[in-house]
């Protein structure tokens, strides 16, 4: 549980962040968007106090984060960032193990982990874990950075656009190995991004922020239905509004009982991914399959309009 009461930062004159107050549910995602330069990364720097507030007060699980000393909370709140901030002369193992080496783990149980994480993120720890970042692919650099912010078992991992530089397909690939992820450790994970397709889609809430204050914190599907303001309303884009509906929930989620024709749709596909294959096949109704290719039913262009419709 990450409770943020009345916190304001100053930088001389200016308020970059106004006073802002929310509550983070243990275990699940909140992204914070909003316009450039509205105090998001600092709002969220603030949580592990890579930034001191200028008054108010930060809780984790019930404890004031100043009286927390730093080494500890660099074991519990993970941080990754866009350009995932890899040490170019450190393999891709000696990345990983940092904050562990730092806490002063046995080489063993670091050992374990690194090849635990390399193979959660499906790189092979033989093969990867002795090469250097310029070995590797953006995609998997990107992998590595989230798999270091991950390695000594944090349970918040607070991330900076850390998908900001990455290709479309390996972008949504990348969001959904982080869902796998949060799901495997139960992480509470803050994500600050400018892609509103990537708020709705992992968001269990959408916090908007404007002139250092947040002007919207509710289910993705709450903010859909009602904005709170016109500006909430032009950033999530009013002709958008079916399609970030279909964003939020899976295939899996949709399937209905019956057989379909077609290449079939993984359960994890959104439901917005899954329109997008139904309309390109021509096709009324898909298969859906489960993460073992057990069949799970169909999903259809019908039920699919019915699902993007405003909620009554
Ligand atoms: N160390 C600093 N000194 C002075 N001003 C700062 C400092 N850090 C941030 N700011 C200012 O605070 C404001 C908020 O910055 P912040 O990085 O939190 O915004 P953001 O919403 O994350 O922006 P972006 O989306 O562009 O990354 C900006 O106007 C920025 O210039």
């Amino acid at each position: 549980m990450i409770e943020i009461d009345s916190i304001t930062k100053r930088y001389g004159d200016t308020t970059v962040v106004d006073d802002v107050s929310m509550s983070i549910a243990p275990r699940t995602i909140t992204v914070i968007v909003g316009t450039s330069g509205s105090g998001k990364t600092t709002l969220m720097r603030m949580i592990n106090r890579l930034v001191e507030p200028t008054s108010g007060k930060i809780l984790i699980d019930g404890e004031p984060n100043d009286a927390i000393p730093g080494y500890e909370l660099r074991r519990r709140i993970g941080y990754a960032i866009q350009g995932h901030g890899l040490f170019p002369h450190r393999t891709v193992a000696e990345n990983i193990a940092t904050v562990p080496a730092l806490l002063g783990w046995e080489k063993s149980r670091i050992d374990a982990k690194v090849e635990e994480l390399l193979t959660l993120f499906q790189l092979d720890p033989a093969a990867f874990g002795p090469r250097y970042p310029h070995e590797l692919s953006g995609g998997q650099q990107q992998r590595v950075g989230v798999a270091r912010a991950l390695a000594a078992e944090p349970n918040i991992l607070l991330m900076d656009e850390p998908f900001g530089a990455l290709d479309p397909v390996i972008r949504a690939k990348a969001q959904d190995d982080l869902l796998a992820i949060q799901k495997h450790f139960g992480t509470t994970i803050v994500l600050v991004t400018h892609d509103m397709e990537e708020a709705f889609h992992l968001a269990d809430k959408i916090a908007v922020m404007d002139k250092g204050k947040i002007v919207q914190y509710a289910a993705p599907e709450e903010m859909l239905v009602n904005p709170a303001t016109d500006f909430v309303e032009t950033l999530i884009g009013a002709g958008e509004r079916p399609f970030r509906l279909l964003s939020i929930g899976t295939a899996g989620d949709a399937a209905e009982t019956g057989t379909a024709e077609g290449e079939p749709l993984a359960a994890g596909t959104s439901q917005r991914e899954a329109l997008s294959a139904l309309l390109w096949s021509g096709r009324e109704a898909l298969p859906v399959v489960g993460a073992d290719g057990v069949p799970l039913g169909r999903i259809t262009l019908a039920g699919l309009a019915r699902r993007a419709a405003r909620p009554q």
